[in-house]
């Protein structure tokens, strides 16, 4: 089977700094990974750098098989790579319906209103549809931009920070949203510091500790390395 992300041996310097060091990463169609790893270990550019908003200094990035090393965001996203942010970004004075036209979908009108109506349901906004996104809860707008990367029909979505500032009671909802959309075909790789939150959530865990891959496996394996415990582990 052809993995729907393959990272192989990419680094990137940031003058000195090694941020990514000869990292190598596969997730396959349909799986939900989880990226952890202590502060500056290299998680958000690697994020960075499968989206296409860094470029990496050397290895190659596929998607689907093929190669989209130093392709442009748009046309990574085009591809079929969607990414929520930390901070979500919405269109605060458009509508949470007004938001999902923005996407630039390649199917004609009658089908974005169906993915439209699908997603509010979906991902509980049918009953805030009119309302304006700034109006929103923090839980809210998360669903709003995991909605607005979805409109895409994306192979995988990058989640970054998806229980940053969200309240805990939602934080399950969320867990459950993502989980029934990852059982419709859709991989995610999620960057997540709540422990929690990645064990509930992702079926495979991947520990980044200075930029490089020290660990693969379930949330209870990666828990007993000893690599991982010395690394950002130890005090769980
Ligand atoms: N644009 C940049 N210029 C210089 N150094 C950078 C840049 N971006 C990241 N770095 C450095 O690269 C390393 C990896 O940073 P990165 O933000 O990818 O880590 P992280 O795992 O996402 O950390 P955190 O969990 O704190 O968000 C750090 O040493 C960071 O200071």
């Amino acid at each position: 089977m052809t993995s729907v992300l393959s990272i192989d041996d990419v680094k990137k310097q940031f003058g000195g700094i090694v941020a990514v060091d000869g990292l190598d990463l596969e997730i396959e169609p349909g799986e939900l990974v989880g990226l952890i790893g202590p502060n500056g270990a290299g998680k958000t550019t690697t994020l960075n750098l499968i989206t296409g908003f860094l470029t990496p200094n050397s290895g190659k990035i596929s998607l689907n098989g093929t190669d989209i090393t130093g392709n442009s965001p748009d046309s990574i996203s085009r591809r079929g790579i969607g990414r929520t942010f930390q901070i979500t970004k919405p269109f605060g004075r458009l509508t949470v319906y007004e938001n999902l036209l923005v996407p630039n979908v390649s199917c004609g009108p009658t089908e974005q209103e169906a993915r439209i109506d699908r997603l509010l349901r979906e991902l509980h906004l049918e009953e805030v549809r009119e309302n304006r996104a700034d109006e929103l809860s923090g839980g809210q707008k998360k669903l709003l931009e995991l909605a607005r990367v979805l409109m895409l029909e994306p192979d995988l979505v990058l989640l970054d920070e998806p229980a940053a500032g969200v309240n805990p009671a939602l934080m399950d909802d969320i867990i459950d949203d993502i989980q029934r959309i990852n059982k419709q075909g859709t991989a995610f790789l999620v960057i997540e510091h709540d422990m929690s939150v990645i064990s509930e959530l992702c079926e495979r865990v991947v520990v980044l500790n200075a930029g490089r891959n020290i660990a693969s496996g379930t949330f209870e394996e990666i828990r007993g390395d000893q690599q991982v415990r010395e690394a950002y582990l130890g005090g769980t």
